[in-house]
């Protein structure tokens, strides 16, 4: 990748991707971030020798790409206050911001082309996946660039629908909290059971690991994944129709479109929806 990266806030997720973007082999002098937090700073140099400011004018003005990893409540003022800056390179904004409309952005950068995207977590480890939404503004060249950097640390694929980002957001951007909320309630459930917290989180985290793993690399669909591991009056039986009855799905179902509900509100409060 030749482009020159600017990170304004290195924060969990910008952390995420410049280590995922380093250890897939970005040269780090094509990296630099901006984060008001000195601290921050030292420790994404130290871990990952990539330039650091903190002022984000200066992080933008040798860029060809702004990547905007800063919060969605913080991300109009940063925006606005880079407007000259931005209009006097105008590199490509790629935004990771939950809800915010990509037209916002690009009114509040005073109208350089925006890529809006949502990744997540695994970034740091590769393997991540990110959903990107471009205008028709967005030039082809632009597209193919956002893909290049945010393929380097995971899937991605399109979504044609800028609505449809509060669903991915919901499933994909906050998915990994999920499985480590699961990770956690068998760790636990185990503990309590008499099992070692270091046995039962072992337990927990490699069958997730490996579950993810199986469902990702077999041909065959989760459901008849789980049916393979259900044996007729087994115990995996005795565990699913406790959580059947439970109403899990729906349960699960309300959640997920509780996140994607934030994701819009998030839009109208925070930009023009
Ligand atoms: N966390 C996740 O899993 C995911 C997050 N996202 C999106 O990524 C974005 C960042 O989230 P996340 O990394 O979790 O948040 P963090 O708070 O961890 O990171 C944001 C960083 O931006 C810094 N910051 C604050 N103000 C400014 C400013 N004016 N200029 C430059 N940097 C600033 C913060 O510093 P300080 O802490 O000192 O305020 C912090 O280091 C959000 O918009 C979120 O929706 C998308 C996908 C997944
Ligand atoms: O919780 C959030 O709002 C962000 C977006 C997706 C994951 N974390």
């Amino acid at each position: 990748m030749k482009q020159r990266i600017a990170f304004i806030g290195g924060g969990n997720m910008g952390r995420s991707l410049i280590g995922g973007l380093i250890a897939k082999g970005t040269d780090p002098a094509r990296i630099v971030v901006a984060d008001p937090y000195a601290p921050t700073l030292q420790s994404l140099q130290a871990d990952y020798q990539v330039q650091t400011v903190s002022n984000n004018a200066d992080a933008v003005r040798n860029a060809d790409v702004v990547l905007l990893a800063v919060k969605p409540q913080t991300l109009r003022d940063v925006v606005t206050s880079l407007q000259e800056q931005i209009l006097g390179t105008r590199p490509l904004l790629i935004s990771i911001a939950a809800g915010i409309l990509a037209a916002d952005i690009q009114r509040w950068a005073g109208g350089v082309q925006v890529v809006r995207c949502m990744p997540n977590r695994p970034a740091l480890q590769g393997c991540g996946v990110t959903a990107l939404y471009a205008n028709e503004q967005v030039t082809e060249a632009n597209r193919s660039i956002s893909e290049q950097i945010l393929g380097a640390v995971g899937a991605t694929l399109w979504v044609e629908r800028e609505a449809d980002m509060d669903t991915v957001t919901a499933i994909s951007g906050s998915g990994p909290a999920y499985f480590f909320l699961l990770i956690e309630m068998l760790e636990a459930a185990g503990e309590s059971m008499g099992l070692s917290a270091a046995v039962a989180r072992k337990l927990a985290i490699e069958t997730a690991y490996g579950s993810g793993f199986m469902a990702r690399e077999s041909s065959d669909s989760p459901a008849t994944l789980r049916q393979q591991v259900t044996s007729k009056g087994g115990t995996t039986e005795a565990a699913l129709k406790h959580l059947e009855a439970s109403n899990v799905r729906a349960i699960f179902s309300q959640a997920v479109a509780a996140a994607a509900q934030r994701s819009a509100q998030l839009a109208k409060e925070l930009g023009s929806a």
